[in-house]
């Protein structure tokens, strides 16, 4: 073969690699979002760095952070900034369900994360006439599978501007857009009438509130008397010890790759629900056994992350990408390692549960 010839082919065989790695295998864990699809939320690409070192200093010190009311009240604005860097990576490498889920026996990680999501809907007894409320609802994966399966309508809320959007545009394709409702929001403040829904959840959202009694008074206020709420809450567990450096580096690392403004122990959800009102009818960790490891998709994603990794390199060069999506993506690799660590000891837990009434009308008074 000539060498022009030899040179030609080498080129076109490089393009198609590129292509097949960006354009075929970028199209990550689950169909839907590509990795030329990648934005930065609202924010325009020369502001993307800038708005990341902006998170990052913010949350480095978070329980520094979460101390003074000054900065707590900063914190919506800064996982808002957080859920615009990183919600299409998130939807990209894992889906449109932004949680964890018990790994299940010979089922694939789709169906554990639609058991996990239809779990809440059960308890709750969500039936067609329904309304229901997702507090924290990010591009809407558990409220579809929740409107689904239940019959019930769903309205969400979303501090983050850009999800609002993805979810509606989700809504729409899965044909559900009947059964869902987005609004944009703070879940501290919400924009609801007193007693207008039959029931409420949060899945892996309210770790974000600066202080939990802040999102239950409202989730109070919004029920009708006599409704369930059903909460997943991200919490340290009764392994964890604050003098140990290795437990402590581990929460540390899950608070600042995640925008939490401090993780809360266990022990502290019952009674910040009791002080609101609410009366707990159960409170189970769902992530001990005989439940089989929520990490193990995070750990066995390594080839993915590398993948991708390459993937969002490649296309910050190609300047498809904005400048800071591989920063971006380094922070969320970090955080899995420490989720892994948090996971693995056990001193952390994303699916503490709580399933909550507030009492009906008679019982109150
Ligand atoms: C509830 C929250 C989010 C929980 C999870 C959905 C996300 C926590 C960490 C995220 C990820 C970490 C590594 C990423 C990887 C480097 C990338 O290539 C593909 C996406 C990841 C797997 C990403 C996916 C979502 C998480 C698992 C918090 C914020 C309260
Ligand atoms: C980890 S995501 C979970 C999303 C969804 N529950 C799921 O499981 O797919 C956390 C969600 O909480 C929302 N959130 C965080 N703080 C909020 C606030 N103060 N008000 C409203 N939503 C908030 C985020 O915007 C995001 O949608």
């Amino acid at each position: 073969m000539e060498a022009a010839t030899m040179a030609w082919t080498a080129a076109v065989a490089g393009l198609g690699l590129v292509y097949w790695f960006v354009w075929v295998m970028g199209a990550a864990e689950v169909k839907g979002k590509r990795g030329v699809d990648l934005k930065m939320g609202s924010i325009t690409d020369d502001k993307v760095k800038d708005k990341y070192t902006q998170y990052w200093s913010f949350f480095r010190a978070p329980k520094e952070t979460a101390a003074t009311a000054a900065s707590a009240e900063k914190v919506p604005a800064f996982v808002d900034t957080f859920y615009n860097l990183v919600t299409d990576i998130y939807e990209w490498g894992w889906g449109q369900s932004f949680h964890f889920s018990p790994a299940l026996p010979g089922r694939s990680d789709r169906d554990a994360t639609r058991v996990h999501e239809e779990r809440v809907a059960d308890l709750l007894k969500a039936k067609p006439g329904h309304r229901l409320l997702d507090v924290g609802c990010g591009v809407g994966g558990p409220m579809r599978a929740i409107a689904a399966h239940s019959g019930s309508k769903v309205v969400g809320i979303t501090i983050n501007e850009y999800q609002v959007n993805r979810a509606r545009s989700h809504n729409r394709k899965a044909g559900l857009d009947s059964q869902c409702e987005v609004v944009c929001g703070n879940f501290m403040a919400m924009p609801f009438d007193d007693a207008s829904f039959d029931a409420a959840y949060s899945i892996e959202a309210t770790c974000h509130a600066p202080k939990l009694q802040d999102v239950y008074a409202e989730v109070f206020r919004v029920l009708k008397p006599g409704a369930l709420y059903v909460s997943y809450e991200w919490v340290t567990t009764a392994l964890y010890r604050a003098d140990d450096p290795a437990h402590v580096e581990a929460i540390h690392g899950i608070e600042r790759g995640d925008a939490l403004p401090g993780l809360r122990h266990y022990d502290e959800i019952a009674s910040i629900a009791k002080e609101v009102g609410f009366e707990v009818v159960q409170e189970i960790d769902l992530a001990l056994p005989p439940s089989l490891p929520w990490w193990t998709r995070l750990k066995m994603g390594r080839f993915a992350y590398w993948r991708n990794s390459l993937v969002v390199r490649v296309l910050t060069l190609l300047r498809i990408a904005p400048k800071g999506v591989v920063e971006v993506h380094e922070m969320l690799f970090e955080t899995a390692q420490h989720l892994t660590v948090g996971g693995e000891t056990g001193i952390f837990s994303p699916m503490h549960m709580v399933v909550l009434r507030k009492p009906a009308a008679d019982e109150s008074k």
